[in-house]
């Protein structure tokens, strides 16, 4: 039987340490805030908004939420980001995605100050992530090697297959496990014979938003499946559930997997908690390391 690793443990983990680092910040008459900006009522990503403003709270961070009609222009959202960015009680900014059709997503990012990118989705926190230079890094991949290193000590020569190659999650997942040293496989949706290239890995990382697409014939005895997928169906009873990528049904024969829910969404959100918390220690000269 595969260990499940708990995200959901992990992340609260992350959030009462996060909370340890805000006293400490608040003795020195710094209070860690984070802008939350959302365009629009995507369902899901109100969902997601929510749980944001509600894990800051437990860390005792300060969210203050922006939302915006659907029908806003790149134009206001772009003079609200430079608002933010030159406001010194706000140390992350986060505008939620997707975007509406209609903003171009690429400039709004570029426009959010780095050291405020709590996101990591910023060219220069990109560039850094890639040279290896530090900066910060986008909430998901961080996440994932928090989940990864709870059963991974040494990543050198590890075998990882990569599934999707989106710049929030493929692309940084595998810079940061280059860093590792592990050997890494980015895989797309014009991979051929996807199911002969995953056989081959230690670890693998789902991230194609397909449901069941990783099949239990596709994992090797003893690999580690990190599930990054999270899409709602409809079941035969007509009830809403989430599933992963995976079909995790057929993985007892891996080493460890990540469930879906309780995997890497929550890990997501304690990590974007961390961001915010190490942007905040920045912004104070006293924590400057
Ligand atoms: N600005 C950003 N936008 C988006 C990001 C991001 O990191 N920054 N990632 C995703 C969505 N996302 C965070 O925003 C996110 C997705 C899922 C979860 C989560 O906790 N999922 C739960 C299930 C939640 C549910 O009931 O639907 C779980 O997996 O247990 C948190 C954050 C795209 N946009």
């Amino acid at each position: 039987m595969a260990q499940v690793i708990d995200g959901r443990a992990m992340a609260a983990a992350i959030t009462a340490q996060c909370a340890r680092r805000v006293d400490a910040l608040l003795l020195g008459g710094v209070r860690p805030a984070l802008a939350v900006v959302l365009v629009g009522e995507d369902p899901a990503s109100e969902v997601y908004v929510k749980r944001k403003v509600v894990e800051c709270g437990k860390a005792g961070i300060l969210s203050i939420e922006h939302r915006l009609p659907v029908e806003t222009t790149g134009d206001v959202l772009l003079e609200l980001i430079e608002t933010l960015n030159a406001d010194p009680s706000v140390h992350g900014i986060l505008v939620q995605l997707p975007l509406p059709d209609g903003i171009d997503a690429a400039q709004v990012l570029d426009r959010i100050n780095p050291a405020k990118d709590v996101d990591g989705f910023h060219p220069v926190n990109v560039g850094r992530l890639s040279s290896g230079t530090g900066g910060l890094v986008p909430c998901t991949p961080l996440g994932i090697m928090k989940l990864l290193d709870s059963v991974i000590d040494d990543y050198r020569g590890l075998n990882v297959v990569v599934i999707g190659k989106s710049n929030i999650v493929g692309k940084p997942i595998a810079m940061l496990l280059l860093e590792r040293e592990a050997t890494v496989t980015v895989t797309h949706i014009e991979t051929r014979e996807l199911a002969e290239i995953t056989r081959k890995a230690d670890i693998i990382v789902a991230a194609a938003g397909a449901p069941k697409l990783v099949r239990g014939y596709w994992i090797r005895p003893g690999a580690v499946v990190i599930d990054v997928g999270i899409t709602r169906i409809r079941g035969e009873d007509g009830k809403t559930r989430l599933v992963g990528d995976c079909a995790t049904d057929e993985l007892d024969h891996a080493r460890a997997v990540t469930p879906v829910p309780g995997g890497v969404g929550p890990m997501t959100i304690a990590c974007l908690l961390e961001n915010t918390v190490s942007a905040a220690e920045r912004s104070d000269n006293r924590h400057v390391q």
